[in-house]
């Protein structure tokens, strides 16, 4: 995930922190709310306390983050028609990948595709704990197919061992820490007792430094209701879901105030959640692109990959695919939100569907040979 939040300067002299709303209408400029605050005003803040103005950033990130049918803010509510209006234009723009699965289907031919899938709010529903987000025996058996005709691999921004153990499945690539901890099936057989599918980590020197700001984390944390630290190995996850919004500052005054001290260390942010990972070049784009590599489709127009996600991590992926022309990104949200994917689908149910509709379309062109 890329952090689309920034300090911008507009022409009438005002200092605004761009943040990316959501529930913004796609058609303003940038996609994003532009919250201005007076140049003067900002500037002495800026002189007086810098540290400040970072983290009244992150808070107003935090308050625009997470779709919400609501608009934040002060902005004022949409009405109902244009709302509608703002719906139906970006699903022409986003159709749904059901609705569209035969072209789909279609562009499939005389190529091999790879899967995909994001876990959180794509293979599980979000739900307040972390440590409950299940997926469905549904939704198994629908990854189970899909990995038993196309080569899939789950990428996502928890640790990997623990995704693992949320999907259950063998045979599939795990790429945790948002790709930086990657790991296909084992390919252990009796000439090669000692091949445990390790393919990638790309962050190992960051290890003892995430441990320590995780720790350090919990620490600070502690006194904050419903603050939660989730150590995902090569980056960690605070969760504030739960946490009060009056509480809000004080959680993004201690990730940021732990930050300054580790500038090899950077802060995004996904759903209700801020995420301290290493500075380096890595993301589920490049990921992606390793795995492709690994399977042997790096530059080859044999392959069509299909990535689906739901959260800004996941645009790095769909970007890849965009730039490259190949394969489809799939956005899973209810709500009209700027993406690179090609198609939408509105929930993990709607995950579910495809991907079965997906097997059966395999199994149907299997017979039919
Ligand atoms: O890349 P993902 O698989 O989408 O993982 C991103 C983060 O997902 C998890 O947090 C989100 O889901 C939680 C459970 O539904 C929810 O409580 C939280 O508010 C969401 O942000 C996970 O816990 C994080 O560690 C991942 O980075």
């Amino acid at each position: 995930m890329t952090n689309h939040n920034a300090l911008i300067s507009d022409a009438k002299g005002s200092i605004g922190v761009a943040v990316r709303v959501p529930n913004q209408s796609l058609f303003s400029p940038g996609g994003g709310r532009y919250i201005s605050i007076p140049r003067k005003k900002l500037v002495q803040k800026l002189e007086a306390d810098p540290s400040q103005t970072r983290i009244h950033t992150w808070i107003e990130a935090m308050r625009a983050s997470s779709p919400t049918r609501t608009r934040p803010g002060n902005i004022s509510p949409l009405p109902e028609s244009d709302e509608e209006d703002e719906y139906s234009s970006w699903m022409a723009q986003h159709p749904s990948a059901l609705t569209m699965f035969e072209e789909i289907a279609e562009a499939s031919k005389g190529k091999q595709i790879v899967m995909f899938l994001d876990y959180d709010g794509t293979l599980s529903p979000i739900v307040e704990n972390p440590d409950r987000a299940y997926m469905s025996e549904e939704m198994r058996e629908a990854v189970k197919g899909v990995a038993r005709y196309f080569p899939t691999a789950i990428v996502t921004g928890r640790c990997r061992d623990k995704v693992r153990r949320f999907v259950k499945l063998p045979g599939l690539y795990y790429a945790g820490s948002h790709g930086m901890d990657i790991k296909g099936p084992s390919k252990r057989n009796k000439h090669n007792k000692n091949n445990k599918g390790v393919l990638f980590q790309a962050a190992n020197e960051f290890l003892p430094m995430i441990d320590k700001v995780s720790k350090c984390l919990v620490e600070k944390m502690r006194d904050i209701e419903g603050a939660n630290v989730e150590n995902n190995k090569f980056c960690v996850s605070v969760h504030y879901r739960c946490v009060d919004q009056k509480d809000w500052g004080l959680v993004a005054e201690h990730v940021t105030s732990i930050l300054s001290e580790y500038p090899k260390l950077r802060l995004t942010q996904g759903r209700k959640v801020l995420e301290i990972r290493p500075t380096i070049k890595w993301d589920k784009g490049k990921a992606l692109e390793f795995l492709l590599e690994s399977l042997g489709f790096a530059n080859s127009n044999d392959v069509l990959p299909i990535y689906i996600g739901d959260d800004r991590t996941d645009e790095d992926a769909f970007k890849v695919l965009r730039n490259k022309g190949q394969g489809f990104g799939i956005l899973v949200s209810k709500i009209p939100k700027e993406t690179s994917a090609t198609y939408s689908l509105q929930e993990p149910s709607e995950v579910g569907e495809f991907l079965q509709r997906l097997v059966e379309w395999k199994q149907m062109s299997l017979r039919g040979r």
